[in-house]
């Protein structure tokens, strides 16, 4: 996999996506560091404590750190100002039967996530993250909390008729979209240029540079595209679709990410998360946030890191 760099595309500095490298993990640090994540020193140090088991650590704290990537509806603080959104009210819900009764937002950006997990910025993924082989090497996963397919945004009208990564790739289409996002890997495998994709850090970014004409399209998760263009009299978004992943239509699935290390807290947290799946509970905590029956899923994080 590519290291991350920094390449100028048509006078714009892109962050390309992060991979396991050491230089990725300092970016993350570095970023992390720049969010400044206020008030979660204290708890960082009391996990910091090398050794032990993580569960028994966290009981003992009371509080679990999520990394999350201020997207609605997958993780971010409300107007509020509280942590919410279908993964970190999914966490809350686990830990507080696993005996941990709190969790703590650690806000960065979505290509931040893993390389902060594996700094200890946080003890969970709670993102929404999906599943990939990519991403299974360097981290571990719960089994998936739901299926997703992927919308692009549009200019009003959808002009140039985009509909899936090889029409963006057919019709010449200016292509952005966020900063360790699954989708860079989608528009590549369609045919489009890596290094002519703009990586933008967040969806708000994406409807921006789609409102302002400097791409065409911006692709995401169906829920994220459709939540954003919400607040857009100059954009839409396209019908869900499925990305063409090794030659087939792929359906995505996303879950929590752990530390390669944390297999007892990852197992104790999917027996909890089995358990809401078979009462239904599951549909209950992730309907507020426009997730279906359509979206439950019984794809396992084996079959999605590849068996
Ligand atoms: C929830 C989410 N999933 C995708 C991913 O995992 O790469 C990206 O679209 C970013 N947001």
């Amino acid at each position: 996999m590519a290291p991350p760099h920094r390449t100028p595309l048509r006078g714009i500095s892109v962050h390309r996506p992060s991979g396991p490298t050491r230089r990725s993990l300092l970016a993350g640090v570095a970023a992390l560091g720049a969010l400044g994540a206020a008030g979660c020193s204290r708890v960082a140090s009391a996990s910091n404590v090398e050794g032990g088991d993580l569960l028994d650590r966290l009981r003992a704290q009371g509080v679990a750190r999520l990394g999350i990537a201020g997207e609605i509806p997958f993780g971010y603080i409300s107007k509020d100002g509280e942590l919410t959104g279908e993964a970190p009210e999914l966490a809350k819900v686990i830990f507080k039967r696993l005996g941990v009764d709190r969790v703590q937002p650690v806000p960065t950006e979505f290509g931040s996530l893993i390389p902060g997990l594996a700094s200890q910025q946080f003890d969970v993924v709670a993102a929404g993250m999906y599943i990939n082989p990519e991403r299974c090497e360097q981290v571990i996963f719960s089994d998936p909390d739901y299926q997703m397919l992927d919308s692009f945004i549009v200019r009003k009208g959808n002009p140039m008729g985009l509909r899936n990564y090889q029409d963006v790739v057919e019709k010449k289409a200016r292509f952005a979209t966020g900063t360790g996002y699954a989708e860079i890997q989608y528009a590549v495998e369609a045919g489009y240029k890596e290094g002519d994709i703009l990586i933008v850090p967040d969806q708000v970014a994406g409807l921006n540079a789609v409102e302002a004409g400097r791409v065409d399209v911006f692709a995401g998760t169906a829920l994220t595209t459709r939540e954003v263009v919400k607040k857009s009299a100059k954009a839409e978004v396209t019908e869900p679709f499925k990305p063409i992943v090794d030659g087939e239509p792929h359906v995505d699935g996303g879950g929590f990410a752990f530390r390669p290390t944390e297999t007892k807290l990852r197992d104790a947290f999917n027996a909890e998360l089995a358990k809401l799946k078979e009462s239904g509970e599951l549909l209950r905590i992730l309907g507020p946030f426009g997730f279906t029956e359509a979206e439950m899923t019984d794809l396992t994080a084996k079959e999605l890191c590849g068996g």
